[in-house]
């Protein structure tokens, strides 16, 4: 048996798969997020290690875990980890939406060497200009760093003993080569790093180690178990949904938005905006384009008007063509097409009849239409998108889904109920690492349950709404 682990920004799941690569069982446990500032976004990777136990002991106590032979892991990107000589942790983790070092980011990208080597812009929301923002404003804590890891890969020291990170999520650091799957000396020390603060690059399907004796008796699982490197969350979640190979994509809609083609070669294009990283199977990238705030954008309407996400979509009905209401999701800044950290979210045309359900309407279209600027900038680097499998807790919407699917103008495959995100993605890369079995066996495709297609009735009003959409930001830009 295999377990993959992901780590997510609203918890960590973990999924039980049996030999033949089929889902056993799956538990999960939530994690706390601390935006203490505007623009911060932090986590204490206690936390981390706390929802580990806590997944993987509702995981014992239904199942039997001595035949586990592999974890795989998988995470939310980008997060800086900083660590002293001890491997103890020197300050709460910088997640991926923490837009405050922005001002290091531009200096950063400003380089033409960051985007020449990493083929990637170098957004705030990368790992580079955190350490870089911890080096000028906690100089203390930047003096005592050994060494950064993203947060999976520090879970994966904390099992494990040993610093490694897998090339699928190092890609999000700015300091690889992504199209040599190597870090990049020239990038490392443009940001004031040293290799020897880097962990060892693994492919997704490499031997981290055993589990240390005492972590393994205290998680429940056998010594011997092997933890493989996995891969960064949205790769993870390619291999779960068997998105490998050119013409292959999915959509997610969780905390963040993510448009994802699989890609047979590395084409950086970013001046695009989208992202151009290595998949967690060798030889293989993938490209994405990132919006910010996805489902965030309506768990925060959900808390200010004081009820819970799944209620907001439960109570709109079938689908209907979007009205003047706009929505623009920029609550966290964006990263693609705008690449703004500084842009915020705007709520448009608010009438003095506008009702919960109509601002719960323009929230999840505004979500759709930023998606669409994402697949507009995918298509723009050649990316072949003909049909896209839905994941992520947004798609429990069928409206949102049916919507999206309108809005894109393709059709969308939901996946059977059961498990097809990262943590199986990250079982599967452990199932290969053990078994030396073939990725392009293990990842199959999910069973569909149902095919939401565009609604050729409301082609037309989406298109019109997203061109009112996509005028809105330059203007929203040019306030003071
Ligand atoms: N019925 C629903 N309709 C729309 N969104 C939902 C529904 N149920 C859950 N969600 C959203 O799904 C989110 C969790 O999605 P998930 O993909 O697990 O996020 P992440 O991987 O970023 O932690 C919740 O924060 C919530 O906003
Ligand atoms: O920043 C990115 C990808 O570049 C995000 O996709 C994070 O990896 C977080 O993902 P979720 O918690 O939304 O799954």
């Amino acid at each position: 048996m295999f377990i993959g682990l992901d780590l997510g920004t609203s918890g960590v799941r973990a999924v039980l798969l049996r030999d033949d690569g089929s889902v056993r069982d799956s538990a999960e446990a939530a994690t706390p997020v601390a935006h203490p500032h505007p623009g911060w976004s932090e986590q204490d990777p206690a936390d981390w290690i706390a929802a580990t136990r806590a997944a993987l002991g509702e995981l014992g106590a239904r199942q039997s875990l001595a035949g586990v032979r592999g974890i795989g892991l998988s995470g939310q990107m980008h997060g800086a980890t900083l660590l002293d000589e001890s491997g103890a942790v020197l300050r709460p983790c910088l997640l991926w939406n923490d837009t405050r070092s922005h001002a290091q980011a531009a200096r950063l990208d400003a380089d033409p060497d960051f985007r020449r080597i990493s083929g990637n812009i170098v957004f705030p929301g990368f790992t580079a200009p955190k350490v870089l923002w911890v080096a000028e404003h906690e100089p203390e804590a930047f003096a005592r760093t050994a060494r950064v890891l993203l947060p999976k890969d520090y879970l994966s020291f904390w099992l494990t003993g040993r610093a490694a990170s897998d090339m699928s999520d190092s890609a999000g650091t700015a300091w690889m080569d992504v199209g040599r799957r190597a870090w990049s000396d020239v990038l490392l020390a443009k940001s004031g790093m040293r290799r020897d603060q880097m962990p060892e690059l693994l492919e997704g399907t490499g031997i981290v180690g055993p589990l240390r004796p005492e972590v393994a008796r205290d998680l429940g699982l056998p010594e011997g178990a092997l933890v493989i490197a996995g891969g960064g969350d949205n790769a993870a979640s390619a291999c779960g949904v068997g998105a490998l190979a050119e013409g292959d994509g999915f959509v997610s809609l969780g905390t963040s938005g993510v448009l994802l083609a699989a890609r047979d070669g590395f084409a950086p294009a970013p001046e695009s905006a989208v992202h151009t990283f290595c998949h967690a199977i060798p030889d293989t990238w993938y490209q994405m384009g990132v919006i910010l705030a996805a489902t965030d954008s309506l768990n925060w309407l959900a808390r200010v008007t004081g009820t819970r996400p799944a209620d907001l979509t439960q109570a709109l009905g079938p689908l209907r063509a979007p009205g003047r209401l706009r929505f623009l999701p920029y609550l966290s800044g964006e990263r693609t097409p705008h690449n703004d950290s500084a842009i915020r979210g705007a709520l448009l045309n608010l009438d003095i009849a506008s009702e919960q359900a109509d601002l719960t309407r323009a929230v999840i279209e505004g979500v759709s239409f930023a998606l669409k600027d994402s697949l507009i900038a995918l298509q723009s680097t050649g990316a072949r998108l003909d049909r896209l499998l839905a994941i992520g807790g947004g798609t429990r919407s069928r409206y949102w889904v049916e919507l999206l699917a309108t809005v894109l103008n393709l059709p969308i495959d939901l996946p059977q109920s059961g498990e097809f995100g990262a943590a199986l993605g990250a079982a599967r890369l452990a199932l290969c690492g053990v078994t030396g079995a073939a990725p392009s066996e293990v990842m199959t495709k999910p069973p569909v349950a149902e095919t939401l297609l565009p609604r050729p009735d409301l082609t037309a009003a989406c298109e019109a709404a997203h061109a009112a959409f996509a005028a809105a930001y330059p203007a929203l830009r040019a306030l003071p």
